[in-house]
């Protein structure tokens, strides 16, 4: 079966978007893990079904269908679901305004697994109201014979939050970390922090699914929040965080429609074509 496809990415976090507005494809891990594959397939850290709410019957499309037009159905390399994706999100988001009938002049909904995400396009990035942050019970995270306390963050998804001098501590993160599999019981995304000046973090990540990836958005937001409240730093600071692909900004904001993580980062989208998807 030949399907088309889109390449984009947000700071280096690299996605293979598939427009499926009319909910027709239904896309198997093995086609996922293809997809993504750098060497036998086209490379990603994930993928992203871009298919209509009224299209699909994701419970979470279901439930958002009054509020966006669109949903974004994102999987892991190993093929496995994802609620959220804020890298994802804005390149998702920047197809629709280039190649759909979306108005970018205007703010975008799109339907996530973790709830309604709004985008707002600038000349400058794309900026995602990713919502709340939940913090749970401290954790630990662990790298052969290496652990640390963690903060677990949910921005959407799980996240441990490592703060370390240096990020060369982590080590080649060629496996996934150990965690407490009690504490996130669907697996978890790591990232190591580390503090580079006043509001400004640097970051390393192990994503759930994917391995080392260059960005994290969702991971970003967390890292921001686990450091602001080691801080005790004051809200609405905009903090900068560096990532091997780029930079992005995070703002933990309590203004206006209450306490919510604004992202804010590029999109770019580098080719698009047609794809032999093996049944
Ligand atoms: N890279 C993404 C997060 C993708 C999903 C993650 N690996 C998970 O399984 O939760 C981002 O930019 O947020």
């Amino acid at each position: 079966m030949e399907i088309s496809f889109v390449k984009g990415h947000g700071t280096e976090n690299d996605f293979v978007l598939v427009p499926d507005a009319n909910g027709r494809l239904e896309l198997g891990e093995d086609q996922v893990r293809f997809l993504c594959d750098r060497r036998a397939g086209l490379g990603a850290d994930g993928v992203i079904r871009v298919v209509r709410t009224d299209a699909t019957d994701d419970p979470a499309a279901v439930e958002q269908r009054e509020q966006a037009e669109w949903f974004m159905d994102y999987r892991n390399a190993d093929g496995s679901l994802s609620q959220m994706c804020g890298n994802g999100v804005r390149v998702l988001g920047l197809y629709l305004a280039t190649h759909a009938d979306v108005d970018p002049r205007s703010p975008l909904p799109i339907a996530t697994r973790a709830g309604l995400r709004t985008l707002t396009f600038a000349e400058d990035g794309i900026t995602v109201d990713m919502g709340g942050a939940t913090v749970l019970a401290e954790t630990k995270i662990g790298v052969g014979e290496r652990s640390w306390p963690a903060t677990h963050v949910e921005t959407g998804n799980p996240h441990a939050v490592v703060l370390v001098d240096d990020l060369a501590e982590a080590g080649d993160l060629l496996e996934p970390p150990a965690y407490d599999a009690q504490a996130y019981p669907g697996g978890v995304n790591v990232e190591f922090v580390t503090r580079r000046g006043e509001a400004h973090i640097a970051m390393r990540v192990h994503e759930r699914g994917s391995g080392e990836t260059r960005s994290c958005g969702t991971g970003a937001c967390a890292a921001v929040v686990a450091a602001m409240l080691t801080d005790d730093a004051a809200r609405n600071t905009a903090y900068t965080v560096d990532v091997p692909g780029g930079t992005l900004q995070v703002t933990w904001t309590d203004e206006a429609g209450g306490d919510r993580l604004l992202l804010t980062g590029p999109a770019v989208l580098v080719a698009e074509g047609l794809v032999e998807l093996a049944q």
